[in-house]
């Protein structure tokens, strides 16, 4: 597990971190979500251990990190930074190798994630002819050419077109279950909630709220969804719910006690037929509207 500790940063006189702690688990993969200027690439800095923070530890599995224990951290830094004039497949080669992999090792690796990028036939054009989504899968790949024992990406849904995420994430998700942690900073909520098992809300240098992604989603109670074939207007008399959404046949409610939503239930039923019943989760976005 990669914990952060009390992490708080000072750049001139602005506190860019105030004693941020979060952790991400071996095995899952972590958001960590906020506006721009939120301090996410400062805490991953941090992480990585390019910057230092002014008070405050980051921990890998109960050790206190020194500078060289990263030397097997897998990192896609904010401005990427590449050879934009060596062959793709060389410099995946050329990063694992730089990571102390054995030459067997890394072009077996950066076949496999040419292969899982679907980028195969790209291994021996240049960076600079690829498409952005493609030179974005390279850049991953080569934060990933080392097989590293802990993944952290900044900005991984730049430039990477539908395709690209499914795949990119797809990979992700096989090499957290090995047992790494992987932590990615992102303002890209819709995605974050998409493939992340758990979100760090970031605002204003500080930890908003954090927990899996799903109960983050229903933090504010559960929704739910209901359509009859007549009027819903009487879900306003309630007691114990919130209305969220109410237009003739259909109406979204929430609710933190599950009675109620029985209650809601019942009621529906004795007024007419029930075409729909279901509980639905809201976006991460809509949940953390104050901060995004
Ligand atoms: N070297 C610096 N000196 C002063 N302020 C800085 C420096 N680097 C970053 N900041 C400020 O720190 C705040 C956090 O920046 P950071 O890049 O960590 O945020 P972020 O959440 O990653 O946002 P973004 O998506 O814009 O990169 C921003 O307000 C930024 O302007």
């Amino acid at each position: 597990m990669l914990e952060v500790k009390s992490v708080s940063k000072s750049l001139g006189d602005r506190t860019i971190l105030d004693e941020v702690s979060f952790s991400a688990d071996a095995g899952r993969i972590t958001g960590l979500v906020g506006a721009r200027g939120a301090g996410k690439t400062t805490a991953l800095r941090i992480v990585l251990g390019l910057m230092d923070a002014d008070d405050g530890s980051v921990e890998l599995d109960g050790e206190e990190l020194e500078g060289g224990d990263r030397q097997n951290f897998g990192y896609l830094p904010e401005e990427r930074g590449l050879y934009p004039s060596m062959p793709v497949g060389e410099q995946l080669v050329y990063f694992a190798r730089l990571h102390g992999m054995s030459l067997g090792a890394a072009e077996k690796n950066a076949i496999t994630l040419l292969e899982r990028f679907d980028i195969s036939d790209r291994a021996y054009s240049l960076l600079e002819q690829l498409t952005a989504s493609e030179a974005q899968r390279v850049q991953i790949a080569a934060a990933l050419a080392h097989d590293p024992d802990v993944v952290v990406l900044d900005e991984p849904f730049r430039d990477l077109d539908d395709e690209g995420i499914q795949l990119v994430f797809k990979f992700l998700a096989d090499h957290a279950a090995s047992g790494v942690p992987i932590l990615i900073a992102s303002d890209r909520w819709d995605q974050v909630e998409k493939f992340a098992d758990d979100v760090v809300v970031l605002s204003r240098g500080k930890v908003h709220d954090s927990g899996s992604t799903d109960a983050l989603r229903n933090r504010d109670g559960q929704q739910f969804e209901l359509e009859l074939s007549s009027d819903t207007g009487w879900i306003h008399d309630i007691e114990g719910i919130e209305v969220l959404e109410q237009a003739e046949r259909r109406a979204i409610f929430s609710t933190n006690e599950k009675t109620k939503a029985q209650d809601v239930l019942r009621r529906a039923v004795e007024t007419g037929d029930v075409r729909k019943f279901s509980s639905v989760s809201p976006a991460l976005a809509e949940v953390f509207r104050e901060v995004v």
